[in-house]
């Protein structure tokens, strides 16, 4: 079921200092991410939520913005068992990508999963030069690695820049999970060079959060191919550049 996964290489192009950057989440078949007011809903079925464990253990990190850490607390770890692992990955050992959060106002709450002394790699909490210095402290001590860069026009951490710091730490493969408005920015960057799409078959109506917010600068799509994972379909493309 999940062999076009292993298919898929997610290394950087040879001549480009960035990882490779793979933008993946999970929508109802009205393109809702998540339910009124961004209450965090279980779309992916079993199969689909696998191929996204399967996903997190072929990547070297996985980024979030802090909306989705604030709203669902997320772990952001691999959860896959010893028969899956074997099965589906080229792993021997479970590897847990390294969780990477967008927080330009410093606004990571000491009290988040990802901090737990259980948590198998502390998060790095990317933000801008405009921070509390006594909370970027206190963050450190619970384990956390804080980089400070520049600030695009619209107050958010520039995304070219946070590749090339991702790649000096030698992060080679980049799973960006969301939400919303990082799912918008990333696919207007240019700089997601693989696609996979889990579509549930559900309807969350119109009060819930749109997957993209913004379409405007958003790509077309080429080598585009359908998986049945359960009931939901996965799109996997490659945005044409
Ligand atoms: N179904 C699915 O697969 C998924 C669903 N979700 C859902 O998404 C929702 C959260 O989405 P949302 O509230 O939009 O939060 P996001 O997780 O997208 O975080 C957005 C925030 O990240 C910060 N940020 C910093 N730099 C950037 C940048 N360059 N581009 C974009 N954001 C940046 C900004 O906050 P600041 O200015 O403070 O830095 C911004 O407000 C939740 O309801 C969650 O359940 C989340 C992931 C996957
Ligand atoms: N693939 C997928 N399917 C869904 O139905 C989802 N709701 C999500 N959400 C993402 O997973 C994060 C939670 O991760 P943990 O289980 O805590 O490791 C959540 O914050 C979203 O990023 N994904």
């Amino acid at each position: 079921m999940y062999s076009f996964l292993s298919h898929m290489a997610f290394a950087p192009a040879p001549d480009a200092a960035q990882p490779h950057v793979t933008l993946t989440f999970a929508q109802s078949l009205d393109g809702k991410i998540a339910g009124k007011h961004g209450q965090q809903l279980i779309l992916s079925g079993p199969q689909s939520m696998k191929a996204t464990h399967i996903l997190r253990s072929r990547h070297d990190a996985i980024l979030v913005g802090i909306g989705t850490v604030l709203n669902d607390d997320p772990r952001l770890t691999v959860r896959l068992s010893p028969e899956d692992l074997v099965a589906e990955t080229t792993a021997s050992a479970l590897q847990h990508p390294q969780p990477v959060i967008l927080d330009t106002a410093l606004r990571f709450p000491r009290t988040a999963k990802l901090l737990l002394p259980t948590a198998p790699k502390k998060p790095w909490i990317v933000t801008g030069p405009i921070h509390n210095k006594d909370k970027r402290l206190e963050l450190e001590a619970l384990g956390a690695r804080v980089f400070v860069l520049e600030v695009d026009a619209q107050g958010r951490v520039t995304l070219p820049e946070l590749l090339s710091t991702l790649y000096q730490q030698s992060i080679q493969s980049l799973m960006v999970e969301g939400g919303a408005g990082v799912i918008s920015s990333f696919l207007k960057s240019g700089l997601v060079q693989s696609f996979l799409l889990t579509i549930a078959p559900v309807y969350v109506g119109e009060h819930g959060v749109s997957a993209v917010q913004d379409a405007e600068g958003a790509p077309v799509f080429r080598d585009i191919s359908y998986h049945s994972l359960g009931q939901d379909v996965m799109m996997v493309a490659k945005p044409a550049s």
